[in-house]
């Protein structure tokens, strides 16, 4: 039987130069739901994301991605991982990368041109990526990982610098995505996306302070606000 958890983290600790930016970390992301990665810069959230998906030097404790280490070369195929540091090609357009991203995967061109659509680039498709702004090659990137269809997806600050409509239209695509199986593990900053989540781990200092509903959270600290229910619950825990 599948596993409810699609990554489970136990008692991880990781080093990054001197510092100790994941103390011992334990925390479990549910299958086919949206759970917000929230956090102030600096946090370790980016840190977290890459350990689950097997590219961090980790010093201590384990970390379970699809019901078997992270990282390993099974594991690699099912997850994608959209980074903000783009992984896609900046001397090819927009649709010349999808095109190679579809040959890569057995997908065909309407694949690839429903894929730019749902990230909302089909006016920048002749683009050069080169030409694009940061925010635009992560969209790239997750239209890329779009047409691997992975079972688990890890979104490092997917829609930072994105105007709201955009934002919207992605969380939206996060919500069918979800609705259709998949496990999103979604990072930000920006305390109001966190009421988009179906779940939330607020993060702290490389502490996860809190492991929650939106709701639960509001209920919890007495908060309708999210941005106050974090200030309230980062006192709690200073
Ligand atoms: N290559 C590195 N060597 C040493 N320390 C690092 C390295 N990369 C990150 N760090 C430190 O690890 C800590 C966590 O960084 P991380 O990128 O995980 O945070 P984050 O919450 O994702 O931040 P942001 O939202 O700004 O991307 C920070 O204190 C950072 O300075």
């Amino acid at each position: 039987m599948l596993n409810s958890s699609a990554v489970e983290i136990h008692r991880l600790t990781v080093i990054r130069g001197k510092t100790t930016v994941l103390p011992d970390l334990t925390v479990t992301v549910p299958r086919g739901s949206v759970t917000g990665l929230l956090g102030p810069s600096g946090c370790g959230k980016s840190t977290l994301i890459r350990a689950i998906a097997g590219i961090q030097v980790v010093k201590a404790g384990t970390v379970t991605v699809l019901d078997g280490p992270a990282g390993r070369p099974e594991a690699r195929r099912r997850v994608g991982y959209v980074t903000q540091a783009s992984s896609v090609y900046p001397d090819l357009t927009v649709m010349q990368n999808l095109r190679y991203f579809a040959a890569l995967t057995g997908s065909d061109e309407a694949a690839a041109l429903e894929a730019v659509d749902n990230v909302g680039l089909a006016d920048k498709a002749d683009a050069l990526v080169a030409d694009l702004s940061g925010g635009q090659r992560t969209r790239v990137s997750l239209a890329a990982a779009l047409l691997a269809d992975p079972e688990l997806y890890l979104l490092d600050e997917p829609t930072v610098g994105l105007d709201p409509v955009l934002r919207r239209d992605l969380w939206q695509l996060f919500k069918r995505l979800a609705s259709d199986g998949k496990t999103l593990l979604v990072s930000s900053h920006v305390m109001d996306e966190a009421g988009r989540c179906d779940r939330v781990l607020l993060m702290r200092e490389g502490r996860i302070i809190a492991d929650s509903t939106p709701d639960e959270l509001r209920a919890d600290t007495g908060q309708d606000d999210l941005e106050q229910a974090f200030l309230t619950l980062a006192e709690g825990a200073a």
